[in-house]
């Protein structure tokens, strides 16, 4: 899997050298790639941004830098197998099922705006040439795409074979299919006793059968409590 990053602020990418996400780097599973949009400005200044045309506050992103930035990493022919990720506040909620089908692309482009966004013929052009996904992390307002691109890149490579250590961990998590969309139960680890609260009991039974329903029951039960619009069958 190859993953590009356009984007004026690049270094906001090296944190992906470290980590579980360093070691697929490492081990040649993802390819990483992140570029100063700025590459693709001709002026002294390396503009980026100009005003909103039909005014309004704030700047918007020009459309030039993006379309040769595009030109140099894509070129010009369609391809669907292409996967151009753009965080925007108005996108569609990113949600484990996309981290899901983006973790079996070959390609991800993620586009990060800044100011207020970017010209929206980028998207029309780039929706014209290759799969697009317009997708916002959460309901609130980040200042760009970076840290949304950051977000979203750990939820769908550590998806991907071979990058996680253990991927058994990866059916019983939030979300998942196999945890029936439920969150995930309490853990606990040693010591069994830490000031004064105590592992329950259940845990140390060695009653696997009593460890599986304990922990189906906590996971309905905080379902309930915190997000019941996961529940299904109430
Ligand atoms: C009326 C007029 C003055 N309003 C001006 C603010 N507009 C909303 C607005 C607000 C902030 C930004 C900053 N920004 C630039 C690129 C960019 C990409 C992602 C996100 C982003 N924010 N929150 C998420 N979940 C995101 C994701 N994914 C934010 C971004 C861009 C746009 C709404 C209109």
């Amino acid at each position: 899997m190859r993953l590009d990053y356009l984007t004026i602020f690049p270094e906001f990418f090296d944190v992906l050298g470290i980590s579980l996400l360093g070691k697929a780097v490492d081990n040649g599973i993802v390819d990483i790639h992140a570029h100063d949009l700025r590459t693709w400005t001709h002026d002294r200044h390396r503009t980026v941004d100009d005003t909103p045309c039909g005014g309004g506050a704030g700047m918007v992103m020009k459309p030039d830098p993006w379309g040769e930035a595009f030109d140099d990493l894509l070129g010009a022919d369609p391809d669907p197998s292409v996967h151009v990720v753009i965080p925007t506040p108005s996108g569609t909620p990113f949600r484990q099922d996309d981290a899901a089908q983006l973790s079996h692309a070959d390609r991800i482009v993620f586009c990060c705006g800044r100011y207020e966004g970017i010209d929206h013929r980028v998207i029309d052009y780039a929706s014209e040439h290759w799969s697009v996904h317009e997708l916002s992390l959460g309901d609130y307002v980040l200042n760009g795409g970076e840290v949304a691109a950051l977000a979203m890149t750990e939820a769908i490579v550590r998806l991907v074979p071979g990058v996680l250590g253990n991927p058994e961990s990866l059916s019983e998590e939030s979300y998942s299919q196999d945890q029936e969309g439920l969150l995930e139960y309490p853990v606990y680890t040693r010591p069994a006793s830490w000031r004064g609260w105590d592992v329950p009991e259940v845990l140390m039974s060695g009653h696997h059968g009593h460890i599986a329903q304990w922990r189906r029951e906590q996971s309905r039960e905080l379902t309930r409590r915190r997000r019941p619009d996961l529940l299904t069958d109430e």
